[in-house]
């Protein structure tokens, strides 16, 4: 009996231990979902500062007239590893290259790691304020196979598409939302490329000599004649459109990259948005510029033909480079015009215009030397002002008529079945 009495008593005390643990599992529980959606809103506070710390970047930067430089590193083929020559930390990267060590910062720096939608998420107020009336431009630098195309156009594998196709995306949800407060867009497409200083219309037809004309224009910028414009609405006319100017570029090989791409290509969009009710229209573009290779001529192995592609892509690099250094040194007369490139470019670098330049670099110790070329540049072009506050093209519309200021002379497509 004693027994029995000694283990009810015991079962008891073992009871209420199992009611406290469970009382106190229970108030442990409660404690890691407070602490779970604490932690969920300092991540979405983090969000929202991260932002914040975006836009009064890039206000800065508009104030201050900069141009944006971002930077990004492009993994090693075939290897996981990191580049020993190579550290990347925050915005700042650091190169060694014959046993000496050189720094450079930039607005972004992007690690091989960087994702697509990493680089976009960070270039997306810029895209966003072209809807805004700016003239945008977005210029991929670097050597041959470090990334330019793909950090501009990417691929179709999921996650991959380049900033070209999200821009697009971007533009056409937004202004798709903007109806809603009665602005109505029409938006037109061009790629152009610029091939041994010969401008070429990669949407044009195959075989077409007409002669292209650089114009420029106060509503949009820069206007080339008989240039190819296509109307878009929606993305499948974006992919067949890249795949139409990707057949039509010139692609030739080098002993550097078997498909490298002599030629800069530039697509182009122009929005043109009219608000009948506020009685105001809006002329905003988009450029994005993909560079040509900027090897060194001994290092490409060119002769002949290409020899002739190499330095042509040197001059207007060069130029490009003398643009920026003109403006870094604050000269009142800016070279725009020693290169189609550059005078193609010169209404989004003369001062009215937003621009970033994106120069993209390799990790393998034997380009060390490209590497740091790429840098140097990258680095004056930080240095330099685009000399003047971005303007924005906002104009009243006279008796609810929006202006009929003229994209191109002659061939207007207004659908890709036009294409070919
Ligand atoms: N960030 C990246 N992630 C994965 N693959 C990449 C990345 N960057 C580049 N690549 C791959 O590296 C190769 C060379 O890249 P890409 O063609 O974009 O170089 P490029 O700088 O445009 O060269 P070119 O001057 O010859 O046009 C391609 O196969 C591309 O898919």
């Amino acid at each position: 009996m004693e027994a029995i009495t000694e283990l009810r008593l015991t079962v008891d005390k073992l009871s209420k231990q199992v009611e406290c643990t469970k009382a106190e599992l229970h108030s442990q529980q409660g404690n890691i979902s407070r602490h779970q959606g604490y932690i969920q809103s300092l991540e979405s506070q983090l969000a929202v500062a991260e932002c914040t710390r975006r836009e009064l970047h890039n206000v800065i930067q508009e104030l201050k007239g900069n141009i944006r430089v971002f930077c990004r590193l492009r993994p090693q083929f075939g290897s996981s590893g990191a580049s020993q020559h190579l550290q990347v930390a925050e915005n700042k990267l650091n190169l060694d290259h014959m046993n000496e060590q050189y720094g450079f910062s930039f607005d972004r720096v992007f690690a091989e790691s960087s994702s697509q939608e990493a680089i976009f998420e960070e270039v997306r107020g810029l895209v966003q304020s072209a809807l805004d009336g700016f003239k945008v431009s977005i210029f991929a630098y670097g050597q041959t196979g470090s990334g330019k195309t793909y950090t501009m156009q990417g691929s179709s594998t999921p996650g991959a598409l380049g900033l070209i196709p999200r821009s697009i995306q971007q533009i056409l949800q937004a202004s798709e939302a903007m109806k809603a407060s009665g602005w109505a867009w029409t938006l037109k497409v061009s790629f152009l490329e610029v091939y041994n200083e010969v401008l070429r219309d990669l949407l044009g037809s195959e075989g077409s000599n007409l002669v292209h004309v650089i114009k420029h224009d106060d509503a949009w910028g820069t206007v080339v004649t008989n240039l190819t414009l296509m109307e878009v609405s929606h993305m499948e006319q974006i992919s067949k459109l890249m795949e139409t100017a990707s057949r039509a570029r010139s692609v030739g090989a080098t002993d550097m990259n078997a498909s490298s791409s002599r030629s800069h290509s530039i697509f182009a969009l122009y929005l043109h948005g009219v608000n009948r009710e506020q009685r105001s229209e809006l002329h905003g573009a988009l450029h994005l510029v993909d560079l040509a290779g900027s090897e060194r001529l001994d290092k490409s192995g060119s002769t002949g033909e290409r020899l002739k592609e190499t330095q042509n892509i040197n001059r207007s690099l060069s130029s490009l480079a003398d643009v920026f250094l003109a403006k870094a040194e604050g000269r009142s007369h800016i070279p725009f015009r020693n290169s189609k490139l550059t005078h193609l470019m010169e209404p989004c670098l003369n001062g009215q215009g937003k621009t970033l330049m994106l120069v993209t670099i390799s990790p393998e110790a034997d380009h060390a030397h490209e590497t740091l070329c790429s840098l140097r540049f990258a680095s004056q072009v930080s240095q330099c002002t685009t000399g003047g506050k971005p303007k924005r093209h906002l104009r009243p519309v006279a008796n609810g008529n929006a202006s009929t200021a003229k994209l191109a002379s002659s061939r207007s497509f207004t659908s890709l079945r036009h294409a070919k």
